[in-house]
């Protein structure tokens, strides 16, 4: 067997405590299908004395992260201290700088510098592999960018997020309350250490870019996605949406806009109504789910688990093992200079039915004021029902779908209603996937 692969563990957290395990647990077959033996050399975290169910006393303790990039026992880094810059990125530089491998978790860090990094890393001839950044454990990454490599992939959408989503399917199935199914998210490991990341969309942002530039071969934008979270969504959108034979999902969406000739690039981060028979709509707790669509496989479909110690080490330890295989292959399936430069695209003409919830005062002519904004902006409503009471004395929650028409048009109507006294929050606008 040739020499074992050393590798430094940054980070001890969720996913470093279960990189440890997995490598543990699995080190023979890990040795034989990847040629030679994967072995921890060091390991570094905030907290020397804390139990994290490991044994770590083989392995040579770092205080200092960045201390693993100068040791020359070390051919891999593999951050997993998170953060989009501050130690991760500081180390991130200096393993690629000092010609060692980097395997990293870390979407925020990967959507914000990936192209510095993997500029770097060309430059040094030395890999950087982040499967575990996008839809955890599903092999994603290397599904579009070897499996996929033969498309031109135009769209490519689906739920990115596992907080989020455990949150909403927890939310829909027992009827508990948001705050504390986030509480059950974030014990279990799924959620991002600020929380906020996850249910403002941040989180699936990160990661749509990432998939994006992928798949498209665009020039990560990060900067450019669209997105909204899941924090306005209320229990009662919830059953309001079941009640017309949907369920919310956060929906990453993106694709190739060729609507005036020019190739953009459309990027979108919302909660979306799904309808029952659509595959996504069967995507329940922390599981994630990619679709992408490609000229010549058709549509292509990956589920499994996006968050959780287990999954996510699957993947980090899938990426150690390539390196030990010596694949070094471009970080995002191109010379990173070679990635297209796209434009951001417009968003009102796309069609499509909507959702909208208004939360109005309970007296007569408030309807009336609604439906009058939607004939002016040529909205038609499809379906419009009044069930809830509204959390403020006197208001109830109205939500209606309309019928298929511009983005712009519903847009314009909510511009029409804002400021009126009789509606007493911000409406709620969502869009529907057709199955
Ligand atoms: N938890 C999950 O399900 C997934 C997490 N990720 C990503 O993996 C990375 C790690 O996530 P988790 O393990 O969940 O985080 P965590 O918060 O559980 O662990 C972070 C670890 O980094 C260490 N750390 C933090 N700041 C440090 C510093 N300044 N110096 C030294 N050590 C420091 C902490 O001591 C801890 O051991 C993040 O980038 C996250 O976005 C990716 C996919 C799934
Ligand atoms: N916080 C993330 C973790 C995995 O990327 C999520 O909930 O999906
Ligand atoms: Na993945």
């Amino acid at each position: 067997m040739a020499e074992p692969l050393n590798v430094a563990l940054a980070g001890l957290g969720t996913v470093g405590s279960g990189v440890v395990r997995l490598i543990e647990t699995n080190a023979e077959l890990i040795a034989r299908r990847a040629r030679r033996p994967i072995r921890i050399t060091a390991v570094s975290a905030r907290d020397r004395t804390k139990d994290r169910g490991v044994d770590l006393s083989g392995y040579a303790w770092e205080d200092d992260p960045l201390a693993m990039a100068e040791r020359a026992d070390v051919d891999v880094v593999v951050e997993l201290v998170g953060g989009s810059d501050g130690p991760a990125l500081a180390l991130g530089r200096k393993t690629i700088a000092n010609g060692k491998a980097l395997v990293t978790a870390n979407k925020a860090m990967i959507a914000h510098h990936g192209i510095e990094l993997a500029t770097a890393a060309e430059q040094n001839g030395v890999a950087l592999k982040f499967e575990a950044a996008v839809a955890g454990g599903i092999p994603v990454i290397k599904g579009l960018s070897e499996g996929a490599a033969a498309n031109a992939i135009d769209r490519v959408y689906g739920i990115l997020n596992g907080t989020c989503n455990y949150i909403l399917s927890t939310m829909e199935d027992t009827g508990r309350d948001f705050a504390d199914v986030l509480a059950d998210a974030q014990r279990m490991g799924y959620a991002e250490a600020d929380p906020s990341f996850d249910i403002e969309g941040i989180d699936a942002a990160h990661k749509l870019s990432i998939l994006a530039a992928i798949a498209f071969g665009s020039r990560l934008r990060f900067d450019a996605v669209d997105t909204m979270g899941i924090s306005r969504v209320l229990a009662a959108d919830i059953a309001q949406a079941d009640s017309l034979g949907y369920v919310i999902r956060l929906i990453g969406m993106a694709g190739i806009d060729r609507s005036d000739g020019t190739p953009r690039l459309f990027q979108r981060v919302r909660p979306h109504l799904v309808p029952f028979d659509h595959p996504l709509a069967h995507v329940d707790g922390a599981t994630n789910a990619v679709v992408a669509e490609g000229n010549f496989m058709g549509r292509l479909l990956f589920q499994g688990q996006g968050a959780g110690d287990g999954p996510t080490a699957s993947a980090v330890v899938a990426d150690i093992m390539d390196i030990a295989r010596g694949e070094k292959g471009a970080a995002f399936s191109m010379p990173a200079g070679e990635l297209e430069a796209m434009e951001a695209a417009p968003t009102g003409h796309r069609v499509g039915r909507s959702y909208i919830r208004f939360v109005v005062a309970d007296r007569p002519g408030v309807l009336a004021e609604i439906t009058a904004a939607m004939r002016d902006t040529g909205v038609s409503i499809e379906s419009l029902i009044q069930k809830g009471r509204g959390e403020e004395e006197g208001s109830v929650i109205v939500s209606m779908v309309t019928h298929e028409v511009p983005e712009q048009a519903v847009t314009q109507a909510m511009r029409i209603l804002e400021g009126a006294d009789s509606i007493k929050a911000a409406p709620l606008v969502m869009q529907i996937i057709e199955a």
